[in-house]
């Protein structure tokens, strides 16, 4: 058993934490936002992640997790100690290191004996690098040799299935520069190592590239099916079907070819930003990835287009918006196409309703600025009550069992936009809507 430390509370440091204390680590999760750390310490979990509060709980009931504001404290008492702090996006693309590197420096200052600091963040290749130079740098101007190593340990979590996917993980990605590094970090992943889960283990700036490939390769992955989606519509092809003809060659497989309004979260948008940043750096402009961030938009767009192409003059025309989250099981609204969509709407003269199960709170924070044009609404049917058409942004499993015959009588126009392509075009129409989709 070994005493971790998580830098950063946020998603990833939470899941981390929790799922660390249920491999049967002793684990201490810290952060610099005092409300955040008192909230956790209080049985509040700031975040929406099915199985989180009951994960953190238990582990917080067995003292194996603690949480903590005092990053001196647990540095001295860690000897492995977890850098999940964000990287978001800088003006000119790359990420933002700021918080990686302070960590960084506070490591380094509370050091006392020899640990494994561990980039769990995702971060550019070269960061492991930056982050050993830190440490060595203060170290040095103490005059104090003690040993450590850097590793990077990418996580692959997907917001919504986030437990399940750090417990049963597809790989372990480790990027180590010593064999007692390997041997500390084999040991803290012992439990999904003897379940037979593959380790990858590399250098650092493999281990970095592996991350940021994979998230760019399935960004561009969903932008393929997207814009194969949008041709589709215009020679009167199935969009879902081709996806599935696709998806019977293995080495396609069927994940990741759903089209929609296009790819959002805290990781996507920015990752490829900052890979292609990263390309541009070293003169490989990487055209692709490049290419995968201004489709992204323009999917966005094509969305906004296909509703007022349909319905007309959009001014004082009301929408009824189900779902606004980046996607279902999340209350992450971090770069959801509903941003823009909404925006424009409201630009084009629209009233919105809203109803997101879990999206509410972040929602209200984010569309502000427009509030006087968009109302909360506690349930789907109260948000398509008198509306012109109705606007399927998340697919949100509940959305799906929506009583079609009872809304069709409630709404007062017949407008079905349906983005995430729930349904099917003949059950819609049968039902006497106008039914819009994304390639059918
Ligand atoms: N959200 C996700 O699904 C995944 C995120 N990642 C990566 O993990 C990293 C963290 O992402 P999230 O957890 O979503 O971010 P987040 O924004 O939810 O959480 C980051 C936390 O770090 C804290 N923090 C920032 N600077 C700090 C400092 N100097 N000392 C202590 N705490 C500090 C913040 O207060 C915040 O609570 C990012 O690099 C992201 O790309 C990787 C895989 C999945
Ligand atoms: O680095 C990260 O943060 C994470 O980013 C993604 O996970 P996440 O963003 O949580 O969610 P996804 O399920 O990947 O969906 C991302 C976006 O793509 C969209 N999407 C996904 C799949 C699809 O077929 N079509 C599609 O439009 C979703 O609606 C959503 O907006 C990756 O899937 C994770 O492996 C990675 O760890």
């Amino acid at each position: 058993m070994h005493k971790i430390a998580v830098v950063g509370s946020g998603y990833v440091g939470l899941v981390t934490g929790a799922c660390l204390a249920e491999f049967g680590m002793e684990v201490t999760c810290i952060d610099r936002n005092i409300a955040k750390i008192n909230g956790l310490k209080n049985g509040r979990i700031p975040i929406y992640e099915p199985g989180l509060e009951q994960l953190v709980k238990k582990h917080f009931h067995h003292k194996r997790l603690h949480f903590t504001t005092n990053i001196k404290t647990a540095v001295e008492e860690s000897e492995v100690i977890l850098i999940a702090v964000g990287t978001p996006t800088k003006e000119d693309g790359s990420a933002d290191l700021k918080s990686v590197l302070q960590v960084a420096e506070d490591i380094a200052k509370y050091i006392n004996g020899y640990k494994i600091i561990v980039d769990k963040s995702t971060v550019p290749v070269g960061t492991g690098q930056k982050v050993k130079q830190t440490i060595r740098n203060i170290l040095s101007n103490k005059n104090n040799n003690t040993s450590f190593d850097v590793v990077s340990n990418p996580e692959f979590l997907r917001e919504g299935s986030a437990i399940n996917d750090f417990l049963k993980p597809d790989r372990i990605v480790l990027g180590v520069e010593s064999k007692m590094a390997e041997k500390v970090m084999r040991e803290v992943y012992a439990v999904p190592n003897g379940h037979g889960i593959p380790f990858i283990v590399t250098n650092l700036e493999t281990a970095e590239m592996i991350k940021y490939a994979a998230n760019a390769f399935l960004a561009l992955k969903i932008t393929y099916i997207n814009e194969i989606a949008n041709l589709c519509e215009r020679v009167g092809a199935d969009v879902k079907m081709i996806a599935e003809g696709m998806g019977m060659d293995h080495r396609i497989s069927p994940k990741f070819l759903q089209p929609g309004p296009g790819f959002g979260g805290s990781c996507f948008p920015k990752d490829a930003k900052a890979l292609a940043k990263t390309g541009r750096d070293n003169s490989l402009p990487l055209t692709l990835v490049e290419q995968t961030i201004i489709a992204n938009e323009l999917q966005k767009h094509r969305m906004i287009e296909k509703i007022s192409n349909n319905m007309g003059d959009l001014k004082g025309k009301t929408l009824g918006v189900l779902g606004i989250t980046f996607k279902p099981e999340t209350d992450d609204m971090r770069e959801a196409p509903s941003l823009v969509i909404l925006e424009a709407l409201v630009r084009k003269g629209a009233y919105i309703k809203v109803y997101d199960p879990a999206g509410e709170k972040e929602g209200r924070l984010r569309f502000n600025h427009i509030k006087d044009k968009v109302v909360f609404c506690q349930d789907e049917y109260t948000a398509i009550k008198e509306v012109d058409g109705i606007l399927i942004l998340t697919e949100w499993p509940q959305f799906k069992k929506i009583d079609l015959d009872y809304i069709k009588n409630q709404m007062k126009g017949n407008y079905f936009f349906d983005f995430r392509n729930i349904f099917e075009r003949s059950a819609i129409e049968a039902k006497g809507f106008q039914y819009y989709c994304v390639g059918r």
